[in-house]
């Protein structure tokens, strides 16, 4: 029998603390070693919707979800500093366009993609007053297989060498720090208030610092396996990414969220950090310039 007072790891009446993590290279350094850290928890790797719906359906004690999906809930909470985030060019997130962004009047958003979804929705309605006809591009599918004006694209899949000549490819990271001066953060660790993760989020921030140590190897390992330069790949971890939600990236956060519910697509209530008092929330539309980057 299990003996719960010496069982500190064990939540959910002595359960395994369920993880959910995204599939893709950009986590890669989030996770090495992480199975090694919580020796008491099961690590799960999905697509970033998957994850969320998960999470939703308490599938998951705690996962790596598209940020957008943090707004949609006010039972969430973050629960550690390690993210997915760019300060510029992001790489693996484009948007694939056949006619100049303004004229968009179809777009496929890439199935894996929630908060990428969201972002693309917003920079056509704010900045072309352009509200397209949307279709799923199923995970398996290329931009090949569908005929619409624009195609979005994430993750491992979006780092690939084009298949046709497009008129535009928006490059979201780039898109948007040009746009608005702060960084974008494309995932975070969340999970439920009231859920009990014992160290969970100390190692998974942990996990992120032993990770970025390795940053070489896991480079190597993504050279292979997606069949891309070496040199790329470690550009894409070392210079593309971030992994730490400072200040700044959390002032990205909450214009991003801003937008995103006045356009429908999010809720409005202010995101809760664990083991930190609720702040008051400045709103940010008016504010936001490059010197936030600092
Ligand atoms: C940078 C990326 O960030 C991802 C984009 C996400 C989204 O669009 O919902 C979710 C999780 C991240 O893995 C990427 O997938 O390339």
């Amino acid at each position: 029998m299990i003996d719960r007072q010496r069982t500190p790891h064990m939540d959910r009446h002595g359960q395994r603390i369920r993880i959910g993590a995204v599939t893709y290279l950009n986590s890669k350094p989030l996770i090495e070693g992480l199975s090694a850290l919580c020796p008491f928890a099961d690590l799960v790797l999905d697509y970033p919707s998957r994850l969320a719906d998960d999470l939703a359906r308490g599938r998951l004690d705690v996962a790596l979800i598209p940020s957008v999906e943090a707004f949609s809930d006010p039972d969430y909470e973050v629960v550690s500093d390690a993210c997915v985030s760019t300060r510029g060019e992001v790489f693996s997130v484009k948007l694939y366009c056949r006619v100049h962004p303004g004229e968009i009047k179809t777009l496929a958003l890439d199935e894996g993609s929630r908060t990428s979804a969201a972002l693309t929705k917003v920079m056509l309605e704010e900045r072309f007053g352009v509200t397209p006809k949307l279709q799923s591009l199923p995970l398996g599918q290329s931009t090949a297989s569908c005929t619409a004006d624009a195609v979005l694209l994430i993750g491992d899949r979006a780092m690939l060498p084009p298949q046709e000549d497009f008129h535009t490819v928006w490059d979201l990271g780039d898109e948007w720090v040009r746009w608005t001066g702060l960084p974008f953060v494309f995932a975070m660790w969340v999970a439920r208030k009231d859920c009990a993760l014992q160290s969970v989020p100390t190692q998974l921030s942990a996990a992120r610092d032993a990770g970025l140590l390795h940053v070489e190897e896991i480079s190597k390992r993504g050279s292979e396996q997606l069949h891309l330069p070496y040199d790329m790949v470690y550009r894409y971890l070392t210079r593309n990414l971030h992994f730490k939600l400072g200040p700044a990236e959390r002032a990205g956060l909450r214009l991003f969220q801003e937008l995103a519910a006045s356009h429908g697509l999010a809720g409005a209530t202010p995101l809760s950090f664990r083991g930190e008092a609720e702040e008051p929330v400045r709103p940010l539309l008016v504010t936001a310039d490059a010197t936030s980057l600092a």
